[in-house]
């Protein structure tokens, strides 16, 4: 009987730096780093980030591997599951069983078909919005474009949730709490030292605040949507949803569980998509051409109308131009994974506990699949030029982002609403470098003014 002995793999390249100089690499440009680390050592390269050394991969066969075929080798990173703190055991965080219940359960709320009902709740929650872009526009006052997307991505995502389920009063509560919650949390994935978690930091305090405060108006809508759904009222937002959802034994989440996915689905659905937004208004200031196709066929579509769910697939240069962006720009631009099994990925065989990072930013900008791929070019989306092979925003496999279609029928109504009334101009120019912490972002404020 033949012994089949596989020659172990060499250990993938990556540079022979000091841990202090390889921190002190990432701290400063991150992103220019990894592009430079990429230029030296091809698609996949050991970097070290923190205390561990990981493997970061940057071509789409790869990511396929570690994201899809290997799977099951892989949980999510040790940033993400730091997250539990504030976020419980949500899909963000959750593993193994009790993950493919809750995905099981909620999957059929994030059908297009579903969502569709909610796009009237989005355009209402971007109205403020609306309004501070054409006040802006009438007084030639520049107005700060990263903050006000955050804001109108919050009330979005709560109209989604709860409907008109939330009182004024309490979604003052929700804007003021939440931001400072998400900041503490995403400043604890990115820590390298963990302080152990009973330290009364002052940014730990706050943020257990802002979590009490937070948990008692979604303890109270859940109590009131149970009562409703008794009554045969559940309501067609998120939560009524989310509440009517049974699996094949008749079971559905218990308060607990409902109250985790909420806090999870208002930290995965804020600032990725008020990121991109950003983004999206930054890229259109400064390719004018493109902004002025874009309102001629708004104008050409909606007229004064407001938009809907079935007007999105008749804007194409406005989705391409969403596409574009969140090619550029993926909010979620690293996507990491610790094996829990021995794996062989990109050729280079890892031992169980491996970290391995997919890059989606670095993937994304893959000249072997896109030409001229650091420049914004929507019109590669309407000549058939994209290459699905390497474009994942939103991951790819079990995993792969739940509010996909949420995210991109919010992205769509909210651009769809601002700029069919305004034009937007970055007169600085805006930002030149990225911010690449948990999510990707403008590494300064994007100050716009607005003409009409
Ligand atoms: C442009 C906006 C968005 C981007 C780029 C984005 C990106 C991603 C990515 C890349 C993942 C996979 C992470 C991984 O595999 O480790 C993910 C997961 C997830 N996203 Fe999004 N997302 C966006 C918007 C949203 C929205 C609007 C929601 C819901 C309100 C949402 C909810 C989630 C959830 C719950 C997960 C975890 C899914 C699971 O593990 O089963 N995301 N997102």
């Amino acid at each position: 009987m033949g012994v089949t002995v596989t020659a172990p793999s060499p250990l993938p390249p990556g540079p022979r730096t000091s841990p202090l100089r390889s921190a002190l690499d990432l701290r400063r440009d991150p992103l220019g780093y990894l592009r430079h680390l990429r230029a030296a050592y091809g698609d996949a390269f050991r970097v070290r980030i923190g205390p561990r050394e990981v493997l970061m991969v940057t071509h789409p066969d790869a990511a396929r591997e570690v994201l899809v075929t290997q799977a099951a080798r892989f949980r999510k990173g040790r940033g993400i599951q730091k997250m539990q703190d504030f976020l419980g055991t949500g899909l963000l965080t959750a593993e193994g069983q009790t993950w493919r219940t809750h995905r099981r359960l909620m999957q059929p709320s994030f059908h297009r078909a579903a969502l569709s009902g909610m796009a009237d709740d989005i355009v209402q929650a971007a109205r403020p919005t609306h309004t501070a872009l054409l006040k802006a526009a009438d007084s030639g006052v520049g107005l700060e474009v990263g903050g006000e997307m955050l804001r109108v991505t919050l009330r979005a995502v709560a109209s989604v949730l709860f409907g008109t389920g939330l009182s004024d009063g309490e979604l003052a509560v929700v804007e003021a709490e939440l931001p400072p919650l998400l900041d503490h949390t995403a400043s604890r994935v990115r820590s390298v030292v963990d302080l152990p978690r009973w330290l009364p930091t002052p940014a730990g305090q706050r943020s257990a605040a802002a979590s009490r405060a937070l948990d008692a108006i979604v303890a109270r809508i859940i109590a009131a949507r149970r009562a409703e759904q008794e009554a045969g009222t559940p309501g067609n937002d998120l939560l009524g949803l989310l509440l009517a959802a049974r699996d094949e034994e008749g079971g559905g989440l218990s308060d607990r569980e409902l109250r985790d996915e909420v806090m999870t689905l208002f930290l995965a659905g804020h600032e990725t998509t008020a990121n991109t937004l950003t983004f999206l208004l930054l890229l259109l200031a400064r390719h004018p051409d493109v902004q002025a196709r874009v309102q001629a066929e708004l104008r050409g579509v909606l007229g004064d109308r407001d938009p809907t769910a079935a007007d999105l697939p008749r804007l194409p240069l406005l989705n391409a131009c969403i596409q574009e962006t969140l090619r550029l720009y993926p909010p979620a631009w690293l996507v990491p994974r610790q094996a829990t099994a021995p794996v062989r990925v990109a050729g280079f065989d890892l031992p169980e506990g491996a970290a391995v990072s997919v890059c989606i930013y670095l993937l994304q900008r893959h000249a072997a699949y896109w030409p001229d791929p650091h420049t914004f070019v929507p019109d590669r989306w309407l000549r058939g030029e994209r290459t699905p092979d390497a474009f994942m925003p939103f991951g790819l496999g079990p995993r792969m982002c739940i509010g996909n279609n949420l995210a991109l029928m919010e992205a769509g109504l909210i651009a769809a609403l601002l700029l069919r009334d305004v034009h937007v101009t970055v007169p600085d120019g805006g930002p030149t470098g990225l911010h690449a912490g948990v999510t990707l972002r403008p590494d300064g404020p994007v100050t716009a003014v607005f003409h009409r």
